[in-house]
């Protein structure tokens, strides 16, 4: 498809912490970010998280695979139809569908995302553009995070001038280290990302394996405990983060540290893993090349208030809610697919050797016509 100007693009993104699905409208070029458009929210329901969750670690088709991609289809195919007709003003040529990881070993050139593009493109009659990250790691790169050249777009949105960074807390933490006074986000110094580590997820098993709650809401159970440090320092020893960016991690690969708290109260065990989170954003500083002036937090993790003075402490850098610079902190993955897919569509790069480590630029996805 030839695209020669903005249009809108749809991007919907299921994320690692399993809690549902976002979809956002974006006005775009792959360049420059015209306009935000609606967006709209749908939790899994609790079998369909638990359907979900059964087939983590999967990565080939398997006896639980199917039930689970479909549940990401079908919840996938009736939150975009609904977008696709919300606005007679943003209606959608394109379609950015991330799906499901269910596992990611980039060592290993593999990822593994759920939920099949032309099947939607049939429903919903409309090009679809999905399987991002497979490129990226077949040609040696991290195949994430893939949302950097999206957040540097947003710094031009905004207007930024100075080094900021873009930090997502999702079930994974990750950032993306923008210098604005940049022309082009390929440039090298311009961009540099890569994933925190653990974020919310290990806390979401947490809470839902000691007291039936999905997550731990406004950070009240961890603000109740004290993190135990050992715990903290054994954690920040993994060989992760001795590890030079670009980095990537699978959701589950500090599984671990969820037996380490098993002996400790709910609120210290809350407390300890909120502590990892932010003492591995803490850690991740060490790698930017400017101090950056401020740091925007997106993801649901920007709703913990406890996390958030964590970081602050720790960081010692401005932590603000990226919601308080007019950008809608739940919906920049989603929007970030929209973006891509509109990259993708027009033969532009979706990641760079400073984003995933890839030897050089690399368009990910794959396109599929009704
Ligand atoms: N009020 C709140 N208090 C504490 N935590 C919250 C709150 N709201 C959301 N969260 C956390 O944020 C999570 C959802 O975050 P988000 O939607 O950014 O994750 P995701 O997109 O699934 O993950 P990823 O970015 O890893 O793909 C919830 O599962 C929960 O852990
Ligand atoms: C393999 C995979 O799905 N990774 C996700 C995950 O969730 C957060 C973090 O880990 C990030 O690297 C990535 O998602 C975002 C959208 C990205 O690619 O930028």
């Amino acid at each position: 498809m030839k695209i020669t100007g903005p249009i809108w693009a749809l991007g919907a993104m299921s994320g690692t912490s399993l809690d549902g699905v976002d979809a956002a409208l974006l006005r775009t070029d792959g360049e420059t970010i015209t306009s935000f458009g609606h967006s709209e929210y749908r939790s899994y329901s609790e079998d369909e998280r638990a359907s979900i969750a059964a087939a983590l670690g999967q990565w080939q088709d398997g006896v639980d695979v199917p039930s689970a991609a479909e549940t990401v289809e079908t919840v996938h195919a009736a939150l975009l139809s609904r977008l696709m007709v919300a606005d007679a003003q943003q209606v959608p040529t394109l379609i950015g569908f991330h799906g499901q990881t269910l596992a990611h070993d980039p060592d290993n050139q593999r990822t593994h995302q759920i939920g099949d593009g032309a099947l939607l493109a049939e429903l919903l009659q409309c090009p679809v553009v999905w399987d991002f990250r497979s490129a990226d790691v077949q040609l040696g790169g991290q195949g994430a995070p893939l949302a950097p050249f999206f957040h540097f777009a947003c710094a031009k949105y905004l207007s930024l001038k100075t080094p900021t960074v873009f930090l997502n807390l999702g079930g994974v933490g990750n950032v993306t280290y923008v210098d604005p006074s940049y022309n082009i986000p390929e440039a090298n110094g311009a961009l540099l990302a890569f994933d925190t580590g653990p974020a919310n997820a290990p806390i979401n098993d947490l809470m839902q394996a000691r007291l039936g709650q999905p997550y731990d809401k406004d950070g009240a159970l961890a603000a109740k405990g004290s993190a135990n440090a050992q715990i903290v320092e054994k954690f920040l020893s993994h060989a992760y983060f001795h590890k030079m960016p670009p980095k990537s991690l699978d959701r589950d690969d500090f599984v671990q540290l969820s037996a380490q708290v098993e002996q400790l109260t709910d609120a210290d065990a809350a407390a300890t893993l909120s502590e990892c989170c932010a003492a591995s954003v803490a850690r991740a500083m060490e790698h930017f090349p400017k101090k950056p002036e401020r740091i925007l937090v997106c993801g649901g993790g920007r709703r913990n208030p406890h996390i958030m003075a964590r970081l602050a402490t720790l960081t010692r850098v401005q932590i603000d809610n990226i919601d308080d610079h007019g950008l809608d902190g739940d919906m920049l993955e989603a929007q970030a697919f929209a973006y891509l897919a509109v990259r993708v569509a027009r033969g532009l790069a979706t990641s760079c050797p400073s984003t995933t480590g890839v030897g050089a630029n690399v368009g990910g996805g794959t396109i599929s016509h009704p």
